[in-house]
Order: structure tokens, then sequence, then C-alpha cells
């Protein structure tokens, strides 16, 4: 069996596109796992599934490289409104994606008659614990010192369609997120795991972050992150609401505009190459 894929990226944060309108993609699962493989695949942070749907003009599916359904990707989604416009599936600049998040609004920024850019309409933060899988009591976990492994911690954890958990620091540089990362992703306080955003104040316009994605490790860039890190900020009294944020990441830049209706994020979408894979009995291998 051949299936086509798009090899596409957001800020560094890459993925291997299906365009499941036409072809179906049997076991995601299993297939996030071999085909992200950066040695003995295409090499990738996961897998991402572009499929019909019936109340928006698309829907998206993400898989992590550990084989876990994300319910929100917001670098995929930028990559998704690339796709279906530049493959003239879609001819509009304004798009509706269905996510396991709900809805999502997309405006496509067009040069030479591709999309350079996505301003993307990501809905509401939300605070409260049940919509974020940890155990701490109280409302709002903001700057709310917390032991995660055998060390203190102030954190905030903001779901954006998926849990977040943002800490501040000093300097993130030196951080050994290899090690840390994997700490704050199996605590014991987030039964569902967590994506951990390690930020650092630039001013209060400007945050540098990185970040250890659950289900894929670090990442050089998380959308759906850089937006938690953004409202973890305004809310920890860092920046302003209504403000444009900009989000440095070891992949680029994001820019982020919190407010009390929404979140708005506008990144870049790049396509890397396309081919064909043969899914062959015991593996995968790169068609000629
Ligand atoms: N890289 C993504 C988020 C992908 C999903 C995440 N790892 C999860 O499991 O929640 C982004 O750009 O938002």
């Amino acid at each position: 069996m051949q299936l086509k894929f798009t090899k596409m990226h957001g800020c560094g944060n890459d993925y291997i596109y299906f365009n499941c309108l036409e072809e179906e993609l049997p076991n995601p699962e299993d297939l996030a796992i071999t085909l992200s493989d950066r040695h003995f695949g295409i090499g990738g942070d996961g897998i991402v599934l572009i499929c019909k749907s019936d109340i928006a003009d698309a829907k998206m599916r993400m898989f992590n490289m550990d084989g876990s359904e994300g319910k929100m990707c917001g670098n995929a989604i930028r990559c998704v409104g690339k796709y279906l416009y530049d493959h003239r599936i879609i001819h509009k600049e304004e798009i509706l994606i269905d996510t396991l998040s709900g809805v999502k609004k997309l405006r496509l920024y067009i040069k030479d008659n591709l999309v350079d850019s996505v301003q993307v309409d990501m809905g509401r933060a939300e605070f409260a614990p049940h919509k974020i899988p940890v155990t701490l009591d109280g409302d709002k976990i903001i700057n709310q010192e917390t032991m995660i492994g055998d060390q203190s911690y102030h954190i905030t954890c903001v779901s954006m369609g998926n849990p977040h958990c943002v800490v501040f620091m000093e300097d993130i540089e030196p951080i050994q997120i290899e090690e840390l990362g994997p700490i704050f992703e199996h605590a014991p306080i987030f039964p569902e795991r967590v994506n951990t955003e390690f930020i650092k104040v630039i001013n209060e316009n400007t945050l540098e972050m990185r970040v250890w994605e659950r289900g894929s490790g670090e990442t050089l860039a998380c959308g759906t992150g850089a937006c938690a890190a953004a409202v973890a900020a305004v809310e920890n009294g860092f920046c302003k609401k209504g403000e444009d944020i900009k989000v440095k990441l070891l992949g680029g830049e994001l820019i982020i505009n919190y407010t009390d209706e929404t979140v708005l994020m506008t990144g870049n979408a790049q396509k890397v190459f396309e081919g064909v894979i043969d899914i062959v009995d015991g593996g995968i291998k790169i068609a000629n």
C-alpha cells in the first residue's frame, strides 16, 4: 500500500501530513511512532491527518511521536490551512478547522499565491482544574507553589484545549530539559500527563520559551504552549491583556494576543518536501 505525505513545519515544530480527504490511513497511532523516527523513518514530531468534516472546511487529527493523540496543535493547524489553500482544496482566506477541542477560525495571509503565515483564533484559555487534569485544589492554579519530583516550583496551569504547565525562570538556556521535562510530564498531579513551558520574561511584550511536549519531548516550538505561556504571563502580571506578546522559541517566533474573549496566535507555516511511502509487512519504506 502506498501513501502520499507532505512534511511541513511551523517554527520548526515538524509533522508529517496526510491528506485523508483522498486516502485512508490505517493505524495512525502505530504510523506516528514509525514515521516520526528521525533515523529509521521520515522524521518529525508526529503525524497530522487532514480529514473530512461536516461542520467545518476540514478536520485535523494529530498524533504525537509516541502515538498518543493530541486534542489540539497550534503549529499544525496553521500548516493544515496552508495545505488546503496551496493545494487549491479551499479557495478562501478565512476557513474553519474542526479539532478534538472544537472548531477554530483561521485567517490565511497569502504571498505569491501561497500561504505564508496564518492567524488562528484559538478560543478561550481555561483555568478550571476539571479542564486541566491536575489534582490540586482551587479554581485556578496560578503561581502555585507545588512539588514536582523532589523540588518545589511555582506553576501556572492553562488549558488551550490541551493541558499546559507554565514555569517562569530566571534563565532557561542552562536547564537540563531532557531530565526535567519527563519529571513534569509524568508527575502524579497530571494523571493525563502535561506539556510544560519553561519561560524567561524578557520584557512586558516578549517571552523566551523552551517546551517539553507530552508524547514528543523537547520540540523547537509549541503553538498551544506559546498561547499558554502568554496567558500565564498576563495572569502573573508580567504582560498586559490585549497587547501583542512575542514568544521567542528555539525554531522561530509566534505573536500571541490574549483577551477576555479569546487567544489569537499568528505565525508561519512552511512546506519542507513531499513524498510517497510503501507500507509493507513489518514496516515502511520510502517509495522510489
Ligand atoms: N506542538 C503542538 C501541541 C501538540 C500536542 C501536545 N503534545 C499534546 O499532547 O497535548 C502545538 O503546536 O500546539
